[in-house]
């Protein structure tokens, strides 16, 4: 599981959910929001990933992501090298000679104000009103649909009294931007990004036209995800696994290159905020659901796993914080 990159995939489908009726913020029609909640619950134990429609975000402001992103990247190196960060693995990262498709950027705090300009000044000493302006619609909308779906999660747990505002609060985001060029000799491998769970909460990823990720099921099948125009991929992360003891999947997923076009993809992760000890609440833990984690930081775990970038490890997180 989770090793073999070149394995063949399935024609298995995860699920689609339909995000465009449900009130996000304060819902009003109970039973449509039920009726969403549970379609979540059952995607997440199954698959730990779902798509969803979200008509919410226009497709022109999709269309202008996938514009502003290629601007970015086609920016010279040097400027791309500026993006760093105090956190481990949330700055650029590049040529490297295991994944030489791949190339991505970190955008921290990207549904403020603040956290856009930052990056965007680091980018564009100048400034670029226009992007900044992009990243920071489309990041607050992601930002929206991220906790509708984590407030749908704790409810379903049934831990919503007392933990909804921990789990909420619990995040920050951070935007992530991939560029992954097209192979350009027959020799290249095809591996965009190798097959790895994502250590954070919560994924919502946007893609431009070009498919390319691959999902593993419970059964070490690879499904290869077909987005659909609205669509957007919704990935469960370890710290939510841990946080639910186990309760929720997390799949391992890949992208794989396989015809001549390059793929962009702008990710918004809900990451655990500095300090923040991911700890399963004790009314997840009884003799049917024993404790599956230790609690962790979250900050040093990501620096245990920065060192060993591009090893694959089955279980990383059981590996360092197992019980
Ligand atoms: O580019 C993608 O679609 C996936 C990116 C991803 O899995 C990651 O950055 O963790
Ligand atoms: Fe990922």
């Amino acid at each position: 599981m989770g090793f073999d990159d070149h394995q063949e995939t399935t024609s298995v489908r995860i699920p689609t959910i339909d995000f465009s009726d449900v009130d996000l913020k304060a819902p009003t029609d109970a039973s449509r929001w039920n009726m969403v909640r549970l379609q979540v619950w059952e995607a997440v134990q199954e698959y730990g990933c779902f798509q969803a429609t979200y008509g919410d975000l226009p497709q022109q402001l999709r269309q202008a992501m996938d514009a502003a992103m290629e601007e970015v990247f086609s920016l010279p190196v040097e400027a791309k090298r500026r993006n760093v960060s105090d956190k481990p693995l949330h700055g650029y990262i590049g040529s490297s000679p295991v994944m030489p498709l791949y190339e991505s950027l970190g955008i921290d705090d990207p549904e403020t104000d603040h956290g856009v300009q930052s990056f965007t000044n680091v980018m564009w000493p100048s400034g670029h009103a226009k992007f900044s302006e992009i990243v920071l619609s489309f990041s607050k909308k992601l930002s929206e649909l991220d906790q509708a779906i984590r407030r749908m999660l704790v409810e379903s747990l049934g831990v919503e009294k007392k933990y909804m505002e921990e789990q909420l609060n619990s995040t920050c985001y951070q935007l992530r931007l991939t560029h992954y060029r097209e192979p350009q000799t027959v020799q290249e491998k095809k591996v965009g990004l190798k097959a790895h769970v994502d250590q954070n909460t919560l994924t919502i990823l946007h893609q431009n036209h070009v498919d390319g990720l691959d999902v593993q099921t419970r059964d070490g099948e690879w499904i290869s995800v077909k987005f659909a125009p609205q669509c957007f991929l919704v990935l469960v992360g370890e710290s939510l696994n841990a946080w639910t003891n186990g309760r929720l999947q997390c799949p391992y997923h890949r992208v794989m290159i396989r015809g001549h076009k390059a793929r962009l993809s702008a990710g918004l992760f809900a990451i655990p905020k500095q300090g923040y000890v991911v700890k399963a609440p004790k009314e997840l833990v009884d003799e049917e659901h024993p404790m599956l984690f230790k609690p962790y930081d979250y900050i040093d775990y990501l620096k245990l796993r920065s060192k060993e970038i591009g090893k694959s490890v089955e279980s990383p997180l059981k590996a360092y914080f197992g019980v």
